[in-house]
Parts: C-alpha cells; structure tokens; sequence
C-alpha cells in the first residue's frame, strides 16, 4: 500500500512537473512570440558581421567603418538590413518607399528604448513622449512653429549671427565649430528662455556644457541594464546634469513668473509659449514646462550646430558654389549692412540649396529609431510588432539610384526644378510624417541667418593641411578634430553686376602662397 502511495506520488508530481514546464514555455514564447518573430527574421536578413553578445556594437566605435557602411549599406545588403545590438535586432529600413510606409503612418510613432535613457538626462519632453502625452504636447505646441509665427525669432537669430560675424573680425584661421557651437548656445538660451548668456546672472548655463551618455550605453550593451548602470560614476554624472539643467530651467521660468513677460515688449520666447500653453491647459504643469524646454534646448543645439559647420566647410572647399551665395546676397543686400529680415530669408533659395545638399551628405542627426507596435509588411517580408528599427538618413541620402554621383557636393540637386523629383521620404534630414522635426523650419531660418552673415563680410577658405573631414558618430554627427577655417574679410560690398560673383581672381597663385590674403572684386 505504501509502495503503491509512493509510486502513485511520483508519477502524478512527474505529471505535475511536466504541465507547468509546458505552461511556463507556452507563457514564455507567448510573451516572446514577436522577439523570437523578430530574431528569425533577422536570421533571414543580410547585414554585417556580428558577434556574440556584443552584436555590432563594435562598428558604432568605430567612425571609419561607420562611414563605409553609411555608405554602402544599401548596395552591400538591400533595402532592409539587420544589424544586432546584444541579442536584440535593429532592422534598417532605407528605402524610401517602405520609409513612407513607417515614417507616413501616424500609429507608428512610438520611439524605442534608446530614447527613455533620454529620460535620464533631458526629462519627459517631446522627442522621448509615446502615446497620448507626446500627441497632446505636440498638438498644444505645433502652432507655435507655424511660419508666421517663426517670425519672432529671426530678430534673434540676425542679432546674434550679427555678433559672430564681429567675433570673426578679429581672427585669420580658426576652428569654426568652438565659434559656432558659442553662436548656437546664445541664439537658443535668447530664442527659448529669454536670456543671455553673457549676463553675470547666467553665464554658467549647464547647458553650455550637457554631455549625453547614450552613445556611451549603447556601444556598451551591458550598460543598457539599469540595474549594472546606476552603479556607475556616469549615471551619477547624469543625474548630476539632469538636475542642474533642471533647477536653472526651473530658476529662468521663477524668475519670469516674477517679472511678468519678455524682456522685450514685442519678442515671446518658447519659455513664454510654454507658460501661455499652461495656462489654458491645466494637464500642462510645470513639470511639463521645463521638460520640454530643455528638450528644446538640447534638441536645437548640436543639430544646429552640425548643419551650420559642416555648410561652412562645403562652401569654403566650393569656391565657385560660395560665390553664386555671395552674388544671392549682394542682390538681395546690394550694399546695405542691415540685418536680414523674414522676406530677406525667404529670397535665399541658392543658399537654401547649398543647407539641403550639406545636410543630404552630412545629416546633422545620422540615425532615427522607431519601435513597431503592429506587424508591418515591407516588400517581401514582413516586421513583427515590437520589432526595433533604423532609420539612418545618413544611408539613404547615399543610394545612388537616388542621388547619382552620391559624394559629389552639388546643390543643384536641390534647384525647384530637380527636387520635384526627388521622392518625398528620399531626403530625410529631419525625419518625415508625423513625428518629424518640429523645429526644422526655425532651424533653416537660424542657419541661413548665420551663414548670410559670414558670407556677406567674408570669403571663406579651408585652412591649409585642414582640408580633409572626418565624421564621427555621435547622436549627432560631428567632424572629428572639428572644421577649420580661414576668414578673409571681403573688400568690396558694392551690388555686383551678372557675371560677377566677387571671388578671389587666381585660386591657384592663392594656394601657392598662402599669405596672399587680398579678395580682388571683379
Ligand atoms: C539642422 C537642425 C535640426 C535637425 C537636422 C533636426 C533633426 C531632427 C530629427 C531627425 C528629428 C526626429 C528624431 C526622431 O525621430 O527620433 C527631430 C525631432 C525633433 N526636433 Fe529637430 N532637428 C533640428 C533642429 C531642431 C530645432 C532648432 C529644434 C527646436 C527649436 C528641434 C526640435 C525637435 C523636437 C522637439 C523634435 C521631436 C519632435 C516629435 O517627436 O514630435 N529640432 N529633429
């Protein structure tokens, strides 16, 4: 009897065992099925070689085979190419036909966890939202950055481009990246919080000196675990940040809610938008508020800055390219110094042209992520919900069968004619659809400002032996040892006749000797 009670007992517990494996397996790949969906499906995608655990992380250190792979991914893998981050996929999309299918369709807007580590550094604003909270902000916030209303700012952006320009006069070669990451950081603590860096009160703006640690986390995958992460000295570096950006955000709207309005009886900062939204929607606190304040500070400063360097660089090595800017300008200016108005901006269309083709082949932000949250179908294959994905600017605005001769700086391509027919998801610099940029078009009117600006008062050079660009890989992209260089201050600002373009006569008797620093207008 006992014996028989024994056996009885070992098999119902082997029994027993056995259906709560088969359950916790059932569970596990049911909670799973869109990961394990996702990873056999990067199985069955090309993309480069990859190793296990740390996946491709390796390739994000490393800027050359960056710049190889940005170049070349879509003729070495195809439209869809899987890259590993760990034992997560990350799918690129690239071609513009399946972006429109992503980026154009308003129930995928949902970014992917790189963008909660933001969290960690800028707060809960609009380029880390999901969901309803990011739909309702961008919807209080959208008018705002209607054209009209971007008129505001160009006051800020003229005066203090005005002032780089007066910076510039007193050097000969520089690296113009310190000058302009300066020109940005005044233009955004002036545009979004109505201050200025140079008074005693501000001068240690945190902002001047955020460093972001998510590239750090991402090319360490094990960093991406919190629990590993908190216990580092650069999570405390970043909590140290957070909260200082956080109480002088919170010190410049105290200060206003003091004082009452702008400084300037006509001008409304972001801050003062932001303050206007609060009032009339009470679900817009003040958590709120300085969350998406220093999101825009931060989202409007790197970006920016990129763009207007690297438009620099292109203009400095297209001498022929500068002078068709400099002739726009001398007839839009003839030989009046004021400072650009809107209309003014407005008529820069070759300078425009020249913005778009240095951000087609040097995109101020290289790489998008999204995550799927339904199945999306892609020409042959089909991405799982929960899938992550790419989308890299940077590799698209390189396909040749979109762009011919991709390397090649012409901003021709950009002429009204050309980019009629360039496709609408072809040339995404910042982003498309629903969750696209919404400061781009301030951002094209800030750098044209700036860029107006220099041109106006000077020809600009490479520095000899500073030619060359190196890209590096950050959230933004960068020139590695930044941009040089040479400011040469123009003679002659008199309205050019056709023909004109008051250049430099004899390029080749300049680079023989380099201390022949006399522009002849002809
Ligand atoms: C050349 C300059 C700029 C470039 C290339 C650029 C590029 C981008 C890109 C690619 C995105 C999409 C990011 C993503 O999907 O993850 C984005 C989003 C965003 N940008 Fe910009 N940006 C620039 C300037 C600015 C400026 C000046 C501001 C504000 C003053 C700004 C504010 C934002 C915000 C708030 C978002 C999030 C929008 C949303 O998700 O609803 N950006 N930007």
């Amino acid at each position: 009897m006992h014996k028989l009670f024994v056996e009885m007992t070992v098999v119902l517990s082997y029994w027993i065992y056995n259906i709560l494996l088969t359950l916790i397996v059932i569970i596990v790949t049911y909670r799973l099925k869109n990961y394990i969906r996702a990873v056999f499906l990067a199985l069955n995608l090309p993309g480069p070689l990859a190793y296990p655990i740390i996946g491709n992380a390796l390739t994000v250190t490393n800027s050359k085979k960056m710049e190889y792979l940005g170049t070349n991914a879509f003729t070495l893998y195809g439209p869809l190419m899987r890259t590993w981050i760990s034992i997560i996929p990350f799918i690129f999309v690239l071609d513009p036909s399946h972006l429109q299918t992503v980026l154009g369709n308003g129930k995928l807007t949902r970014k992917n966890m790189f963008y909660t580590l933001l969290h960690n550094f800028i707060g809960e604003g609009l380029i880390t939202n999901n969901g309803e909270k990011w739909r309702s902000h961008r919807k209080l916030i959208q008018p705002y950055f209607h054209i009209n209303a971007l008129e505001n700012f160009v006051t800020v952006f003229a005066e203090t481009s005005s002032e780089l320009v007066k910076r510039l006069a007193e050097v000969d070669e520089v690296k113009i990246t310190e000058y302009i990451n300066n020109w940005v950081l005044d233009t955004l603590h002036r545009a979004v919080l109505d201050i200025r860096i140079t008074d005693e009160e501000y001068k240690h703006s945190p902002f001047r000196k955020g460093e972001l640690i998510v590239p750090y986390r991402i090319s360490r995958p094990w960093m991406l675990m919190d629990f590993i992460f908190k216990f580092t000295k650069s999570a405390h570096d970043e909590k140290k940040q957070k909260s200082s950006l956080h109480a002088f955000t919170k010190r410049v709207l105290d200060n206003k809610k003091k004082h009452g309005a702008s400084t300037s009886t006509n001008f409304i900062s972001l801050l003062d938008m932001f303050m206007t939204i609060a009032e009339s929607n009470p679900s817009f606190e003040e958590k709120d508020i300085i969350d998406e304040t220093c999101t825009f500070m931060l989202a409007g400063q790197d970006s920016v800055g990129a763009a207007t360097a690297f438009s620099l660089y292109f203009l400095a090595k297209h001498q022929d390219v500068q002078a068709k800017v400099f002739k726009e300008q001398s007839n839009i200016f003839e030989d009046d110094s004021r400072l650009p108005n809107m209309q003014d901006l407005n008529e820069m269309k070759y300078l425009e042209q020249c913005i778009k083709e240095t951000m087609r082949l040097c995109p101020s932000v290289p790489i998008v992520s999204r995550v799927l949250n339904e199945d999306v179908n892609l020409g042959e294959y089909t991405l799982p919900s929960g899938t992550n994905i790419f989308i890299s600017p940077f590799v698209t605005h390189r396909m040749e069968y979109l762009y011919p001769e991709p390397l090649k700086y012409n901003p021709d391509r950009f002429s009204s004619e050309n980019s009629s027919k360039i496709h609408p998801y072809g040339y995404i610099p910042f982003s498309s659809g629903p969750r696209n940029c919404i400061g781009y078009k301030f951002a094209l009117l800030e750098i044209k400002c700036a860029i107006s600006s220099i041109i106006r008062n000077y020809q600009i050079r490479l520095v000899r032996g500073k030619e060359e660009l190196n890209l590096s890989y950050r959230i933004t992209l960068r020139a590695k040892n930044g941009i040089w260089i040479k400011f040469m201050k123009r003679m002659n600002q008199k309205k050019l006749k056709d023909g004109d373009y008051g250049i430099i006569t004899n390029f080749s008797t300049f680079a023989q000797n380099s201390r022949l620093d006399i522009s002849i207008i002809y």
